[in-house]
């Protein structure tokens, strides 16, 4: 078990930051995700943590020791890939105990190790075979146990399932919370997908150029989101352009009270929180298309100004043409230049209103 600490690391390439001033505390046995999208420094934060990147400031520390200027080998972390790099020259055994090989530790305590490895990862009876006779997950496996067999205090994962297909990634994903919660070990974990992060993460770190948008239980992350950025990542979102006159959105379709000073926002809201009525009432939309999920449906539709939005319903309804939208029973956020400045939330029958302090 063990602590990890990120005081204000930055690393940058040339000119350009690719991680900037980034800090961040693991607790012990905690599973982190850092979620982000393409190019956002997952992976250089990852490597400065592993020892396979130096950073150009800041410092890492783990269970209080500063490990910043220490190679790999000197560190208690232990790092799968995403491309996992197994040799293909040697059985599975001993792709496992390479590591410990090198520690010169007696034959028996290596063939303990490896078998209680082997069996963490579902390969109990795999030790003798090539790699090359392994399918992409099993290989996947086999590296997560080399990892695991060196007993690191930190398990750093990056999109180590990136390359697997959709059904066995959502099940090494489960069997690695499995794992990570029986062995208890501190785990960090890269991911572009946010399905991954909500599935397995303790906590959430939503990485955008560089830097931290958000830093969250999975849960938080998903209902209150503090910037545009984050609520667009996560989940599906609507978002509506609109301007607040006198504490009014001056949108036709979206008349709500948003108590702020006077400029343009972004409202946003879930498909969840957005309801359909009979095409009566006061501002009118149009049925893009429907689609149906079993347990509910998915209606996009169109506004006179062009936005397209979703709306959840309910599976038996049947919504086509002109429909009306209701405003003033979703739950809406409010973003000015990504910042979260307002909120509100519907409960039953009556309606919360929320100015935040940093308006
Ligand atoms: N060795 C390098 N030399 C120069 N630039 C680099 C190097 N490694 C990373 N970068 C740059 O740093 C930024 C962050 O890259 P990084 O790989 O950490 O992002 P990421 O979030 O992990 O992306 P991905 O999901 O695509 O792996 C990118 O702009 C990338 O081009």
């Amino acid at each position: 078990m063990a602590r990890l600490t990120i005081r204000n690391v930055s690393k940058t390439f040339g000119t350009s930051f690719a991680v900037r001033d980034f800090s961040l505390d693991v607790e012990d046995g905690e599973l982190v995700c850092l979620l982000g999208p393409s190019g956002s420094g997952k992976s250089t934060l990852l490597r400065m943590i592993g020892g396979f990147e130096q950073p150009s400031g800041g410092s890492i520390l783990i269970d209080a020791k500063d490990v910043t200027a220490l190679p790999p080998e000197k560190r208690p972390t232990g790092m799968v890939f995403q491309s996992h790099a197994l040799w293909t020259h040697m059985d599975v055994f001993n792709n496992i105990a390479f590591g410990l090989k090198l520690r010169r530790l007696p034959k028996a305590e290596i063939r303990e190790r490896v078998e209680n490895a082997l069996a963490l990862v579902g390969l109990a009876d795999y030790g003798r075979r090539m790699t090359t006779q392994l399918s992409g997950g099993q290989q996947q496996r086999v590296a997560l146990a080399r990892s695991l067999v060196l007993e690191p205090k930190i398990l750093l994962l990056d999109e180590p399932f990136a390359s697997l297909d959709q059904h066995l990634r959502e099940r090494l994903r489960e069997e690695v919370r499995d794992i990570q919660q029986r062995v208890g070990i501190t785990t960090l974990f890269v991911t572009h997908g946010q399905d991954e992060a909500l599935a397995l993460a303790d906590r959430i770190v939503v990485m955008r150029d560089g830097s931290t948008e958000q830093i969250a239980p999975p849960d938080i992350v998903y209902r209150e989101p503090q910037t545009e950025f984050v609520a667009g990542f996560i989940g599906s979102m609507n978002f509506v352009r609109t301007s607040i006159r006198g504490g009014v959105s001056q949108h036709p379709a979206f008349p709500v009270a948003v108590p702020i000073e006077d400029g343009d926002v972004v409202l946003a809201f879930r498909p969840e929180a957005l309801s359909l009525q009979p095409s009566k009432t006061l501002s009118t939309a149009i049925v893009h298309r429907s689609i149906d999920f079993g347990t509910h449906k998915i209606v996009d539709i169109d506004l006179a100004d062009g936005t397209r939005l979703k709306a959840m319903t309910a599976p038996d309804s049947n919504w086509s043409k002109g429909v009306g939208i209701e405003p003033r029973a979703s739950a809406f956020r409010a973003f000015r230049d990504n910042r979260l400045v307002y909120q509100s939330t519907t409960s039953g029958e009556r309606h919360h209103d929320r100015i935040l302090g940093n308006a």
